[in-house]
Protein backbone atom coordinates (compact mmCIF):
# COMPACT_ATOMS: atom_id res chain seq x y z
CA UNK A 1 0.00 0.00 0.00
CA UNK A 2 0.84 3.52 -0.40
CA UNK A 3 2.51 5.81 2.23
CA UNK A 4 -0.18 7.89 3.50
CA UNK A 5 -1.16 11.10 2.66
CA UNK A 6 -1.51 13.76 5.08
CA UNK A 7 -4.72 15.36 5.25
CA UNK A 8 -5.89 18.74 6.93
CA UNK A 9 -9.20 20.03 7.43
CA UNK A 10 -9.77 23.09 8.80
CA UNK A 11 -13.28 23.55 10.66
CA UNK A 12 -13.70 20.53 11.25
CA UNK A 13 -15.86 20.79 13.80
CA UNK A 14 -18.40 22.83 11.69
CA UNK A 15 -20.99 21.94 9.62
CA UNK A 16 -19.80 21.10 6.47
CA UNK A 17 -17.04 19.43 7.89
CA UNK A 18 -19.41 16.76 9.57
CA UNK A 19 -20.41 15.98 6.19
CA UNK A 20 -16.90 16.09 4.81
CA UNK A 21 -14.79 14.00 6.68
CA UNK A 22 -16.71 10.37 5.89
CA UNK A 23 -16.81 10.70 2.71
CA UNK A 24 -12.64 11.80 2.69
CA UNK A 25 -11.43 9.05 5.23
CA UNK A 26 -13.33 6.14 3.04
CA UNK A 27 -11.47 7.11 -0.04
CA UNK A 28 -14.09 8.95 -2.18
CA UNK A 29 -11.37 11.35 -3.00
CA UNK A 30 -8.10 9.82 -3.26
CA UNK A 31 -9.20 6.30 -4.11
CA UNK A 32 -9.86 2.98 -2.32
CA UNK A 33 -5.84 2.64 -2.12
CA UNK A 34 -4.56 5.19 -0.67
CA UNK A 35 -4.43 5.38 3.05
CA UNK A 36 -5.32 8.79 5.10
CA UNK A 37 -3.79 10.78 8.35
CA UNK A 38 -6.62 13.31 9.23
CA UNK A 39 -5.69 16.39 10.86
CA UNK A 40 -8.58 18.37 11.89
CA UNK A 41 -7.71 21.63 12.90
CA UNK A 42 -10.34 24.19 15.04
CA UNK A 43 -10.16 26.43 17.56
CA UNK A 44 -9.57 26.94 21.22
CA UNK A 45 -13.52 26.62 21.94
CA UNK A 46 -14.52 24.07 19.88
CA UNK A 47 -11.94 21.76 21.18
CA UNK A 48 -14.55 19.50 23.04
CA UNK A 49 -16.92 19.21 19.73
CA UNK A 50 -13.65 18.39 17.81
CA UNK A 51 -13.27 15.61 20.35
CA UNK A 52 -16.59 14.22 19.27
CA UNK A 53 -15.78 13.82 15.73
CA UNK A 54 -12.69 12.30 16.39
CA UNK A 55 -14.30 9.71 18.44
CA UNK A 56 -16.92 9.07 15.76
CA UNK A 57 -14.15 9.15 13.40
CA UNK A 58 -12.45 6.21 15.13
CA UNK A 59 -16.06 4.74 15.39
CA UNK A 60 -16.48 4.41 11.68
CA UNK A 61 -13.57 1.77 11.83
CA UNK A 62 -12.59 2.64 8.39
CA UNK A 63 -9.47 1.24 7.01
CA UNK A 64 -8.28 3.57 5.04
CA UNK A 65 -7.93 6.06 7.87
CA UNK A 66 -4.60 5.55 9.62
CA UNK A 67 -4.68 8.13 11.76
CA UNK A 68 -6.79 10.85 13.27
CA UNK A 69 -5.57 14.15 14.78
CA UNK A 70 -7.15 17.01 16.30
CA UNK A 71 -5.44 20.28 16.67
CA UNK A 72 -6.06 23.97 18.10
CA UNK A 73 -2.30 25.06 16.91
CA UNK A 74 -2.23 26.44 13.22
CA UNK A 75 1.30 25.73 12.85
CA UNK A 76 1.22 21.99 14.27
CA UNK A 77 -1.94 21.24 12.30
CA UNK A 78 -0.37 22.56 8.76
CA UNK A 79 3.14 20.35 9.52
CA UNK A 80 3.75 18.05 6.17
CA UNK A 81 0.54 18.19 4.92
CA UNK A 82 0.25 17.14 1.60
CA UNK A 83 -3.56 18.63 0.99
CA UNK A 84 -5.24 21.08 2.92
CA UNK A 85 -9.31 21.60 2.78
CA UNK A 86 -9.35 24.88 4.13
CA UNK A 87 -12.94 25.18 5.26
CA UNK A 88 -12.65 26.96 8.68
CA UNK A 89 -14.16 30.99 8.41
CA UNK A 90 -17.40 32.30 9.90
CA UNK A 91 -20.47 31.45 7.37
CA UNK A 92 -23.00 34.58 6.21
CA UNK A 93 -26.39 34.50 7.62
CA UNK A 94 -29.38 35.81 5.82
CA UNK A 95 -29.24 39.46 3.84
CA UNK A 96 -25.51 39.29 3.93
CA UNK A 97 -23.55 38.80 1.05
CA UNK A 98 -20.27 36.78 1.12
CA UNK A 99 -18.10 39.79 0.77
CA UNK A 100 -19.72 40.88 4.05
CA UNK A 101 -17.29 38.03 5.14
CA UNK A 102 -14.45 39.80 4.48
CA UNK A 103 -13.30 41.48 8.07
CA UNK A 104 -13.91 38.82 9.69
CA UNK A 105 -12.34 35.76 7.52
CA UNK A 106 -9.15 37.41 5.04
CA UNK A 107 -6.79 37.57 8.28
CA UNK A 108 -7.56 33.58 9.11
CA UNK A 109 -6.04 33.23 5.70
CA UNK A 110 -3.12 35.29 5.87
CA UNK A 111 -2.21 33.74 9.36
CA UNK A 112 -2.69 30.09 6.90
CA UNK A 113 -0.64 31.16 4.21
CA UNK A 114 1.65 32.10 6.54
CA UNK A 115 1.75 28.89 7.95
CA UNK A 116 1.27 26.75 4.65
CA UNK A 117 4.75 28.72 3.67
CA UNK A 118 6.54 27.24 6.56
CA UNK A 119 4.96 23.91 7.60
CA UNK A 120 3.79 22.10 5.14
CA UNK A 121 5.02 20.01 2.22
CA UNK A 122 6.01 22.44 -0.97
CA UNK A 123 3.79 20.69 -3.34
CA UNK A 124 0.90 20.98 -0.85
CA UNK A 125 -2.73 21.54 -3.00
CA UNK A 126 -4.90 23.88 -0.86
CA UNK A 127 -8.71 24.50 -1.72
CA UNK A 128 -10.48 27.26 0.08
CA UNK A 129 -13.97 27.16 1.06
CA UNK A 130 -14.57 29.53 3.62
CA UNK A 131 -15.89 32.73 2.47
CA UNK A 132 -15.17 34.70 0.02
CA UNK A 133 -13.61 32.06 -0.94
CA UNK A 134 -11.43 33.64 -4.09
CA UNK A 135 -10.05 36.26 -2.01
CA UNK A 136 -8.90 33.95 0.98
CA UNK A 137 -7.19 31.94 -1.92
CA UNK A 138 -5.87 35.21 -2.89
CA UNK A 139 -4.66 36.26 0.61
CA UNK A 140 -3.61 32.72 1.54
CA UNK A 141 -1.19 32.47 -1.61
CA UNK A 142 -0.08 35.52 -1.36
CA UNK A 143 1.17 34.73 2.01
CA UNK A 144 2.55 31.46 1.06
CA UNK A 145 5.19 32.80 -1.62
CA UNK A 146 7.35 29.37 -1.52
CA UNK A 147 4.73 27.46 -3.05
CA UNK A 148 3.65 27.35 -6.43
CA UNK A 149 0.58 29.58 -6.76
CA UNK A 150 -0.78 27.17 -9.03
CA UNK A 151 -1.46 25.51 -6.12
CA UNK A 152 -3.76 27.31 -4.57
CA UNK A 153 -7.62 27.02 -5.28
CA UNK A 154 -10.99 27.83 -4.41
CA UNK A 155 -14.00 25.79 -4.59
CA UNK A 156 -16.64 26.98 -7.28
CA UNK A 157 -17.75 22.78 -7.87
CA UNK A 158 -21.15 23.52 -5.50
CA UNK A 159 -21.41 26.32 -8.20
CA UNK A 160 -21.13 24.02 -11.18
CA UNK A 161 -22.92 20.84 -9.81
CA UNK A 162 -25.84 23.74 -9.28
CA UNK A 163 -25.71 24.11 -12.77
CA UNK A 164 -26.09 21.06 -13.81
CA UNK A 165 -28.87 19.96 -11.79
CA UNK A 166 -30.82 22.68 -13.05
CA UNK A 167 -30.17 21.97 -16.71
CA UNK A 168 -30.74 17.66 -16.02
CA UNK A 169 -34.09 19.16 -14.15
CA UNK A 170 -34.96 21.41 -16.62
CA UNK A 171 -34.72 18.29 -19.31
CA UNK A 172 -35.64 15.32 -16.91
CA UNK A 173 -32.52 13.67 -17.56
CA UNK A 174 -29.62 12.26 -14.89
CA UNK A 175 -27.57 14.62 -13.72
CA UNK A 176 -24.18 12.78 -14.92
CA UNK A 177 -25.95 12.94 -18.41
CA UNK A 178 -25.10 17.20 -18.23
CA UNK A 179 -21.39 18.12 -18.99
CA UNK A 180 -19.49 21.24 -18.93
CA UNK A 181 -21.10 23.49 -17.87
CA UNK A 182 -18.63 26.55 -16.62
CA UNK A 183 -18.71 28.85 -13.38
CA UNK A 184 -16.96 31.98 -14.40
CA UNK A 185 -15.28 34.44 -11.68
CA UNK A 186 -16.03 34.50 -8.58
CA UNK A 187 -18.18 32.61 -6.13
CA UNK A 188 -20.59 35.38 -5.47
CA UNK A 189 -23.83 36.36 -6.88
CA UNK A 190 -21.42 37.77 -10.05
CA UNK A 191 -21.05 34.51 -10.82
CA UNK A 192 -21.47 33.60 -14.40
CA UNK A 193 -23.02 30.18 -15.31
CA UNK A 194 -22.52 29.76 -18.85
CA UNK A 195 -23.91 26.70 -20.91
CA UNK A 196 -22.54 28.12 -23.96
CA UNK A 197 -19.72 24.93 -24.21
CA UNK A 198 -22.12 22.39 -21.84
CA UNK A 199 -23.68 19.36 -23.66
CA UNK A 200 -26.04 16.83 -22.61
CA UNK A 201 -26.67 13.41 -23.77
CA UNK A 202 -30.54 13.13 -25.31
CA UNK A 203 -32.27 10.47 -26.60
CA UNK A 204 -28.86 8.53 -27.32
CA UNK A 205 -27.19 11.79 -28.73
CA UNK A 206 -24.64 13.91 -28.03
CA UNK A 207 -25.87 17.62 -28.59
CA UNK A 208 -25.44 21.33 -27.45
CA UNK A 209 -27.80 22.32 -24.21
CA UNK A 210 -28.99 25.33 -26.00
CA UNK A 211 -30.39 23.04 -28.54
CA UNK A 212 -31.65 20.58 -26.41
CA UNK A 213 -33.19 23.04 -24.03
CA UNK A 214 -34.86 25.84 -26.97
CA UNK A 215 -35.77 28.39 -24.11
CA UNK A 216 -32.53 31.30 -24.67
CA UNK A 217 -34.69 33.23 -22.17
CA UNK A 218 -34.40 30.73 -19.22
CA UNK A 219 -30.98 30.07 -19.94
CA UNK A 220 -30.30 33.51 -20.07
CA UNK A 221 -32.09 34.89 -17.16
CA UNK A 222 -33.75 32.42 -14.33
CA UNK A 223 -30.98 29.93 -14.79
CA UNK A 224 -28.44 32.27 -14.24
CA UNK A 225 -29.99 34.10 -11.48
CA UNK A 226 -30.92 30.75 -9.63
CA UNK A 227 -27.59 29.19 -9.65
CA UNK A 228 -26.27 33.27 -8.67
CA UNK A 229 -28.34 33.17 -5.84
CA UNK A 230 -28.69 29.27 -4.87
CA UNK A 231 -26.49 29.65 -1.64
CA UNK A 232 -28.90 32.72 -0.35
CA UNK A 233 -31.57 30.06 -0.94
CA UNK A 234 -30.60 27.83 0.84
CA UNK A 235 -29.93 30.12 3.96
CA UNK A 236 -33.65 31.72 4.20
CA UNK A 237 -34.67 28.09 4.02
CA UNK A 238 -32.51 26.45 6.22
CA UNK A 239 -31.24 29.44 8.49
CA UNK A 240 -27.92 27.91 8.00
CA UNK A 241 -25.62 27.72 4.45
CA UNK A 242 -25.16 24.70 2.56
CA UNK A 243 -23.54 21.99 4.16
CA UNK A 244 -23.96 18.50 2.48
CA UNK A 245 -23.95 20.15 -0.74
CA UNK A 246 -20.62 22.12 0.10
CA UNK A 247 -19.30 18.51 1.32
CA UNK A 248 -20.08 17.06 -1.75
CA UNK A 249 -18.51 19.53 -3.98
CA UNK A 250 -15.26 19.50 -1.94
CA UNK A 251 -14.94 15.71 -2.65
CA UNK A 252 -15.61 16.55 -6.18
CA UNK A 253 -13.23 19.44 -6.48
CA UNK A 254 -10.35 17.40 -4.95
CA UNK A 255 -10.95 13.76 -6.42
CA UNK A 256 -11.04 15.56 -9.80
CA UNK A 257 -7.65 17.50 -9.10
CA UNK A 258 -5.70 14.57 -7.95
CA UNK A 259 -6.80 12.27 -10.57
CA UNK A 260 -7.71 14.13 -13.61
CA UNK A 261 -10.76 14.11 -15.74
CA UNK A 262 -11.44 12.46 -19.13
CA UNK A 263 -10.13 14.26 -22.47
CA UNK A 264 -13.01 16.13 -23.31
CA UNK A 265 -14.13 16.99 -20.25
CA UNK A 266 -13.57 20.15 -18.22
CA UNK A 267 -14.48 21.31 -14.58
CA UNK A 268 -14.72 24.74 -12.91
CA UNK A 269 -12.17 25.89 -10.31
CA UNK A 270 -11.15 28.84 -9.37
CA UNK A 271 -7.78 29.38 -10.18
CA UNK A 272 -5.20 31.77 -10.31
CA UNK A 273 -5.46 33.69 -13.36
CA UNK A 274 -2.52 33.68 -15.85
CA UNK A 275 -4.79 36.41 -18.08
CA UNK A 276 -6.55 33.95 -20.28
CA UNK A 277 -9.42 35.25 -21.23
CA UNK A 278 -8.20 38.83 -20.64
CA UNK A 279 -8.81 38.35 -16.66
CA UNK A 280 -6.53 40.37 -14.13
CA UNK A 281 -3.35 37.94 -13.78
CA UNK A 282 -2.94 36.71 -10.27
CA UNK A 283 -6.73 37.17 -9.16
CA UNK A 284 -8.54 33.77 -8.23
CA UNK A 285 -10.75 33.06 -10.83
CA UNK A 286 -13.43 30.32 -11.80
CA UNK A 287 -12.33 29.31 -14.86
CA UNK A 288 -12.80 25.68 -16.80
CA UNK A 289 -9.79 23.80 -16.25
CA UNK A 290 -8.45 20.19 -17.33
CA UNK A 291 -7.29 18.18 -14.42
CA UNK A 292 -4.82 15.97 -15.09
CA UNK A 293 -3.71 12.27 -13.32
CA UNK A 294 -0.15 13.97 -12.43
CA UNK A 295 -2.24 16.25 -9.58
CA UNK A 296 -1.70 19.31 -12.36
CA UNK A 297 -4.23 21.17 -14.51
CA UNK A 298 -4.53 23.43 -16.98
CA UNK A 299 -6.77 26.56 -18.03
CA UNK A 300 -8.87 25.25 -20.99
CA UNK A 301 -8.21 28.02 -23.62
CA UNK A 302 -9.62 29.59 -26.82
CA UNK A 303 -13.25 28.96 -25.76
CA UNK A 304 -15.37 31.28 -27.87
CA UNK A 305 -16.80 34.15 -25.66
CA UNK A 306 -19.85 36.17 -26.89
CA UNK A 307 -20.77 39.81 -25.84
CA UNK A 308 -23.09 38.58 -23.19
CA UNK A 309 -20.62 36.18 -22.23
CA UNK A 310 -18.09 38.86 -22.20
CA UNK A 311 -19.87 41.55 -19.71
CA UNK A 312 -20.73 38.82 -17.53
CA UNK A 313 -17.05 37.75 -17.17
CA UNK A 314 -15.79 41.36 -16.99
CA UNK A 315 -18.69 42.32 -14.20
CA UNK A 316 -17.38 38.98 -12.08
CA UNK A 317 -13.98 40.08 -12.18
CA UNK A 318 -14.28 43.65 -11.40
CA UNK A 319 -15.94 42.43 -8.27
CA UNK A 320 -12.59 40.49 -7.42
CA UNK A 321 -10.36 42.83 -8.04
CA UNK A 322 -12.35 45.34 -5.44
CA UNK A 323 -12.64 42.36 -3.13
CA UNK A 324 -8.46 41.91 -3.53
CA UNK A 325 -8.10 45.45 -2.91
CA UNK A 326 -10.43 45.19 0.14
CA UNK A 327 -8.45 42.26 1.71
CA UNK A 328 -4.95 43.65 1.16
CA UNK A 329 -6.15 46.60 2.95
CA UNK A 330 -7.31 44.45 5.90
CA UNK A 331 -4.33 42.46 6.08
CA UNK A 332 -1.62 45.65 5.74
CA UNK A 333 -3.94 47.24 8.71
N1 LIG B 1 -17.13 27.96 -1.38
C1 LIG B 1 -18.29 27.36 -1.20
O1 LIG B 1 -18.88 26.81 -2.13
C2 LIG B 1 -18.94 27.36 0.15
C3 LIG B 1 -18.37 28.00 1.21
N2 LIG B 1 -18.96 27.99 2.45
C4 LIG B 1 -18.25 28.65 3.54
O2 LIG B 1 -17.56 27.67 4.31
C5 LIG B 1 -17.30 28.19 5.61
C6 LIG B 1 -17.64 27.16 6.69
O3 LIG B 1 -19.03 26.89 6.67
P1 LIG B 1 -19.72 25.96 7.79
O4 LIG B 1 -18.97 24.71 7.98
O5 LIG B 1 -21.14 25.92 7.46
O6 LIG B 1 -19.53 26.89 9.08
P2 LIG B 1 -19.56 26.47 10.62
O7 LIG B 1 -19.72 27.73 11.39
O8 LIG B 1 -20.50 25.35 10.86
O9 LIG B 1 -18.10 25.90 10.84
C7 LIG B 1 -16.96 26.69 10.71
C8 LIG B 1 -15.92 26.15 11.65
O10 LIG B 1 -14.72 26.86 11.41
C9 LIG B 1 -14.08 27.05 12.65
N3 LIG B 1 -13.07 28.10 12.56
C10 LIG B 1 -13.23 29.45 12.64
N4 LIG B 1 -12.04 30.05 12.56
C11 LIG B 1 -11.12 29.10 12.41
C12 LIG B 1 -9.71 29.10 12.29
N5 LIG B 1 -9.00 30.23 12.30
N6 LIG B 1 -9.07 27.91 12.18
C13 LIG B 1 -9.77 26.75 12.18
N7 LIG B 1 -11.10 26.68 12.30
C14 LIG B 1 -11.76 27.84 12.42
C15 LIG B 1 -15.26 27.39 13.60
O11 LIG B 1 -14.90 27.24 14.95
C16 LIG B 1 -16.29 26.36 13.14
O12 LIG B 1 -16.16 25.14 13.84
C17 LIG B 1 -18.10 29.49 5.70
O13 LIG B 1 -17.25 30.59 5.48
C18 LIG B 1 -19.11 29.35 4.57
O14 LIG B 1 -19.58 30.60 4.13
C19 LIG B 1 -20.13 27.31 2.65
C20 LIG B 1 -20.75 26.65 1.62
C21 LIG B 1 -20.21 26.63 0.29
O1 LIG C 1 -24.11 31.07 0.34
C1 LIG C 1 -23.33 30.92 1.29
O2 LIG C 1 -22.99 31.79 2.09
C2 LIG C 1 -22.68 29.57 1.43
C3 LIG C 1 -22.13 29.28 0.11
O3 LIG C 1 -21.09 29.76 -0.26
C4 LIG C 1 -22.99 28.57 -0.84
O4 LIG C 1 -23.96 27.90 -0.45
O5 LIG C 1 -22.69 28.64 -2.03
Amino acid sequence: MAEPLRVLVTGAAGQIAYSLLYSVAKGDVFGPNQPIILVLLDIQPMLGVLEGVVMEMMDCALPLLKEVIPSVNEMEAFKDVDVAMLVGAMPRREGMERKDLLAANVKIFKSMGHAIDTQAKKNIKVVVVGNPANTNAYICKKYAPSINPANFTALTRLDQNRAQAQIAAKLGVSNSSVKNCVIWGNHSSTQYPDVNQAVVDLNGKTMPVREAVKDDNWLNNEFIKTVQQRGAAVIKARKLSSAMSAAKAIVDHVRDWWNGVPDGTYVSMAVPSDGSYNIEEGLIYSFPVRTKPDHTYEIVKGLTINDFSREKMDATEKELSEEKNMALSVCES
